[in-house]
């Protein structure tokens, strides 16, 4: 007779954890005053895959918080002056982005009040001490879940902030940006005493080099202007593709006399890109000194726009600006 051993019943499978499976991305400030508990918890949360700065009051952590962060975890009670309530008050009071960042209580089981008020200050989510692992993976999970779609839902926002003040083409400010910015610079300046200058630029013949050459080519050479003056009229000053082929450039703090030396190099530097053909352009220019009668925007554009006129019907490839002659103003060709 012969015996057969029964059949091995299989082993069972070591139950895999969530974070062995899908580990969290994100950045972590941990606030914890206990440094026992807090090795406990940086381990986890290191395990599951969070990078962690740990400090122990919310003071510390009110300093260094920052746009890197994707999440904060914090007690209730703290070392130092303010609890984790107070901490999720001043990140809730804040006026930038930081305001929204996802906050996680550890509060134990009988702070009933505690909870409430962290919920009601605008903690998003709280989890019991001693905690459960998976339970406070899980809430993390969900918070960074939130915290990534808000991130997303940002960036679209600055991007379509962006493209609203931005001409499409060329990159510079669009119209409507000037027309909001250029009156409180102005104002600025004029509150200051300092002066201020405004150009209005625009290429000469425009209708025939698109006619003859072609759309493209006519943007092309838009494009290849608009660079030219954001190279000659950096940062502190506002560009800006004002319609077709015309530019208005705000000069801040330049009088009249610096305002016509750089229309003119400008000019200079239109006619000498390397287009074929070469484009020119013709510049109006007027300034707001302090000791001249006061002018708003509206004015102001009015009469850079008569200069321009001007040097059109004079030739075009030039400059005309206002000056004040014995308190009368007039245009003339520098
Ligand atoms: N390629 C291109 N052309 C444009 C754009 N916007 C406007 N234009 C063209 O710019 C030309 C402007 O012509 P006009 O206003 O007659 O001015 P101009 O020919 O430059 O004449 P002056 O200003 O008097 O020297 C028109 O042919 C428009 O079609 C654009 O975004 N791209």
């Amino acid at each position: 007779m012969t015996t057969s051993t029964p059949p091995m019943a299989p082993r069972p499978e070591p139950e895999r954890k969530p974070w062995e499976e899908q580990s969290l991305r994100g950045r972590l400030l941990f606030v914890e005053d206990s440094q026992t508990s807090a090795a406990v918890t940086v381990h986890y949360l290191e395990q599951f895959g969070l990078q962690v700065r740990h400090v122990t009051t919310a003071e510390e952590a009110l300093q260094i918080l920052g746009s890197e962060l994707d999440l904060v975890l914090s007690d209730f009670f703290l070392d130092g002056r303010l609890t984790g309530l107070d901490l999720v008050k001043r990140i809730r009071a804040r006026d930038d982005d930081l305001a929204l960042l996802p906050v996680l209580m550890l509060t134990s089981a009988e702070e009933t009040d505690h909870r409430i008020s962290s919920l009601r200050a605008g903690a998003n989510d709280f989890v019991y001490k001693p905690f459960h692992p998976e339970e406070l993976y899980a809430r993390l999970h969900n918070l960074l879940a939130l915290r990534h779609a808000y991130k997303k839902l940002y960036t679209q926002k600055k991007a379509m902030e962006r493209l609203s003040v931005t001409d499409g083409l060329t990159n510079l400010y669009n119209k409507r940006f000037l027309n909001n910015e250029a009156p409180a610079l102005l104002e600025q300046a004029r509150s200051t005493g300092r002066p201020l200058a405004l150009l209005v630029v625009d290429l000469d013949h425009f209708k025939y080099i698109n006619d003859s050459f072609g759309h493209e080519y006519g943007d092309r050479t838009l494009k290849a202007v608009a660079q030219t003056l954001e190279e000659e009229f950096q940062e502190v000053d506002l560009i800006a593709r004002y319609g077709g082929e015309e530019f208005v450039v705000v000069l801040d703090q330049a009088d009249i006399g610096q305002a016509v030396l750089r229309a003119e190099r400008l000019r200079r530097r239109i006619a000498s890109l390397a287009l074929a053909p070469p484009v020119t352009a013709s510049v109006g220019i007027t300034a707001q000194h302090a000791d001249q009668p006061g002018r708003d925007y509206e004015q102001l554009f009015r009469e850079a726009d008569q200069a321009l006129y001007k040097a059109k019907n004079s030739g075009r490839d030039r400059i005309a600006a206002w000056a004040w002659v014995h308190n009368r103003a007039e245009i003339h060709f520098p």
